[in-house]
Order: structure tokens, then C-alpha cells, then sequence
């Protein structure tokens, strides 16, 4: 049996898909894998029965990564599984800030009581008009799962786009629609674009990458989209802007005391992912990363681990162990077993920068001393027994 616990309300669309060997827990401590969305886990304390965290999203500045890895909890998320959810948001805020929709709304509202609205409003909206975004150039900053879609759709759309993304994955980019200019350098997404949208991972080379110095080279009553997360501009900056008529709008949806309320300022309170779709998506793929992680070991889809699938075990015995990148590891590991006259069936080691993660099949099963004798190797910092 293994006891998950959630961290944030996670659909049940996905909590559905666990089998019956899997309860709900209402504490973290007892649970083998915990479920968040956007719950802050940077001060949490993790039991030393925590095996592994899964991300219903794509963001996971909310989960100290490193931190787990050292202590062998491999943190999954669910890439693209809210995209969609997102790309729809973007263009409901680019929409916002072209025409005045919200000021029309709001006049409405404060006229309910007039008998003549129809005839005021005819003489009112003159006031809420606005542009259109056919034929505008939009500059996508990230062509990842959500950038991607934003790029596609507007192109349906008739705009202009331009896409910025140094990384872009082999999938991304065979995603993306050949009409998108791919520019090399970010700042001709700055020069050119009427229309600015980012949808890059908040990392520390990213934080604050909207700031004085970008927005001097953007053009004059730019628009400004913000659905990653608000750290990546810099919010003094973006109201100065505003402010000087450089900014015509800034759209996030990350409500904090800088931007709430702010003239200039459109902010939604994070509903990017916010649709029954995604968080339905989302909680079905966690879901099932965590069961495989738990039943099998396999890893599909982590942020802090190296992904490695060596399918359900038939054999007698399955040992992984998380352990630091560094030579001499694996031979340590195998004499191991082979002092104890298991025989290894199949192993399989993978890599990801500082951190490996190796999983032995094994005819018989490990005794607890061949455990004991596994963690105690420098450089290891977990060893767990799959079966
Ligand atoms: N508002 C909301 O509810 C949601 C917000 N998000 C945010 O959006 C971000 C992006 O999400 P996805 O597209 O699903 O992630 P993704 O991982 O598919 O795409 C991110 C892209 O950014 C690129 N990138 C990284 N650094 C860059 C840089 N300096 N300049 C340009 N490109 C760079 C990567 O190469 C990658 O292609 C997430 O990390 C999260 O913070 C994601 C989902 C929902
Ligand atoms: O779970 C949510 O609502 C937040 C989604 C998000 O920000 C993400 O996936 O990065």
C-alpha cells in the first residue's frame, strides 16, 4: 500500500486514476508522494518517508529541487498538460489590453439603472474603443508547450510573430508553425514587436529579465503580457514604463501588492491553468508518473532526476539508488551484490548534471545488509528497495 498526500485541491478526475492500492493521507509526513500545484514547499520539512513529489503544472519554482534530490525525492511535473489552458488566457489578456473592455464592462454596470442605456452607451463607447490585433507583430519570449500554442494561434489570427527561444526543444520547434520568424536575439523581439508575451521557467537566469533596460528598447505603447511568472520582470520598472506612456498595458496573471490596482496594470489572479481541462490533464499525468515512480521505480518526466524506464520488474529484486555523479559509483554498487552472490539481471544508469540514479535488477532479493552496505558508500544519498 502507499499513502499520497495533497498539498493543493487536485482534481479528482486524476485522483481517480489511483488503484486500490494507494489512500489518501491527511498529513505529508505519512505520505510516500505528495501532490501540490502552486503551495509554496520551500520551508517545508520532508519525512524521511517522502519518495517523490509530483507537480500537477509546469512551474516548480515552488519546490526546492536540489534539495530533494539530496535527499533521493525525485520531483516530477506535467509538461504541456496545461498549455492549452494557458494559450486561451493569453488571448483573452491581449484582447483585454487592446480594446477598453473592462472600463466598457465597468461603465455598464454603473449605468444598470438608466432607462436610456442603449442611447448613453452609443455616446459613451467612444471612450472604451480600441485596436485589433490582426496584422500587429507578436513577440513570443519562450517557444515551449505554451509558447508554441500562443505562436500557432495567432498566426491563424493574422498577426505577425516572432519567436525567441535559445533552448527550443526538437518537439517545440517541429510544433511550430514555419511562418513564425525565429529571431537569434531577444532584443529584436524588444525593436519590433507591438506585442510582448513571455513564457519562459522562472530560473535565476531569468528572474527579472523584463526590466528598465529591455523595456528602453521596446517600442512606444507596447503591450506586455506576463501569464510565467511575475519575478521575471521587474514590476517597478514595468509601472515606470506605464507610467512614461512606454507601456500601454501590462497583462499578468500574478496578483501582488506592486501590480493589483495599479493604472495600466490588467491582473487575473493566476487562472492561466485555471480550466477543468487542465487541471484534469494535469492531475491525470502526475497521477500516473507517480505510480510509476512508486510500483516500478521508473522515472518519466522529473525536474531534479534523470528520466530512466526499465519497465514493470520480473525479476525476484529491484534496488535503485540516487547517488552523486562521480566516477567508480557503479562498480562500487555491483560488488555489492556480487560479494553477496546476487546476480544482477539488468541495470540501467542515467545522469543528470550533479546527481545520477541507477536501478538494478536482481535475481534474488537484496537482504537488509546489502542495503545497509549500499548506503553507506560516499557519494549515495538513497537507497530504496522497489521489490
Ligand atoms: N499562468 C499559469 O497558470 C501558468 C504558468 N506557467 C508558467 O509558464 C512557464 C512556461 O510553461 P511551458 O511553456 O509549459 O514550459 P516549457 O518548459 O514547455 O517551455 C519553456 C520554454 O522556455 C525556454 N527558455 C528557457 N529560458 C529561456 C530564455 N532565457 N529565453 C527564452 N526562452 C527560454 C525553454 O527553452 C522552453 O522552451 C512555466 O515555467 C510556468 O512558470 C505554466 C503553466 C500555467
Ligand atoms: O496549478 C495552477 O493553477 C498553476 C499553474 C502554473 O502556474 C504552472 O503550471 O506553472
Amino acid at each position: 500500500m502507499f499513502q499520497y498526500y495533497c498539498l493543493n485541491p487536485i482534481s479528482k478526475v486524476g485522483l481517480e486514476k489511483f488503484s486500490d492500492s494507494y489512500t489518501k493521507t491527511e498529513t505529508a509526513e505519512e505520505a510516500e508522494g505528495i501532490l501540490v500545484r502552486s503551495a509554496a514547499m520551500h520551508d517545508m520539512e520532508f519525512s524521511d518517508k517522502l519518495l517523490c513529489v509530483a507537480r500537477a503544472g509546469a512551474g516548480v519554482n515552488n519546490i526546492p529541487l536540489d534539495r530533494c534530490a539530496e535527499k533521493g525525492i525525485v520531483v516530477f511535473n506535467t509538461p504541456g498538460a496545461n498549455a492549452n489552458g494557458v494559450k486561451e488566457l493569453v488571448f483573452a489578456g491581449m484582447l483585454l489590453a487592446s480594446r477598453d473592455i473592462i472600463g466598457g464592462i465597468n461603465w455598464v454596470i454603473s449605468d444598470k439603472g438608466d432607462e436610456n442605456i442603449a442611447k448613453a452607451a452609443e455616446k459613451e463607447k467612444k471612450k472604451f474603443a480600441g485596436t485589433e490585433i490582426e496584422g500587429k507583430k507578436l513577440g513570443i519570449i519562450g517557444l515551449g508547450a505554451i509558447g508554441v500554442k500562443v505562436a500557432n494561434a495567432a498566426k491563424h489570427l493574422g498577426m505577425e510573430v516572432y519567436g525567441y527561444d535559445p533552448y527550443v526543444s526538437v518537439d517545440a520547434a517541429w510544433n511550430l508553425s514555419r511562418d513564425v520568424k525565429h529571431v537569434l536575439n531577444v532584443e529584436d523581439i524588444y525593436e519590433n514587436c507591438d506585442i510582448i508575451t513571455i513564457h519562459v521557467p522562472l530560473l535565476d537566469s531569468t528572474k527579472g529579465m523584463i526590466n528598465k533596460e529591455a523595456i528602453s528598447k521596446m517600442k512606444d505603447g507596447v503591450i506586455l503580457l506576463n501569464f510565467a511568472r511575475d519575478l521575471l520582470a521587474d514590476e517597478k520598472d514595468v509601472l515606470e514604463g506605464i507610467k512614461a506612456g512606454k507601456i500601454r498595458k501590462y497583462v499578468s496573471d500574478f496578483p501582488n501588492p506592486t501590480t493589483a490596482g495599479q493604472e495600466g496594470c490588467i491582473v487575473i489572479p493566476h487562472l492561466g491553468a485555471s480550466t477543468e481541462e487542465s487541471e484534469d490533464n494535469c492531475a491525470k499525468m502526475a497521477v500516473k508518473e507517480m505510480m510509476n515512480y512508486l510500483e516500478n521505480g521508473n522515472i518519466v518526466n522529473s525536474v531534479n532526476y534523470p528520466s530512466l524506464d526499465m519497465g514493470v520488474c520480473t525479476q525476484a529484486g529491484r534496488v535503485a539508488i540516487f547517488h552523486k555523479n562521480i566516477a567508480n559509483m557503479i562498480t562500487k554498487f555491483a560488488a555489492c551484490f556480487g560479494d553477496e552472490g546476487i546476480n544482477i539481471t539488468d541495470m540501467m544508469n542515467k545522469s543528470r548534471g550533479e546527481v545520477a540514479y541507477t536501478m538494478f535488477d536482481l535475481e534474488s532479493p537484496a537482504e537488509q545488509k546489502i542495503i545497509d552496505k549500499l548506503q553507506s558508500i560516499d557519494g549515495v544519498f538513497r537507497v530504496r528497495v522497489v521489490k
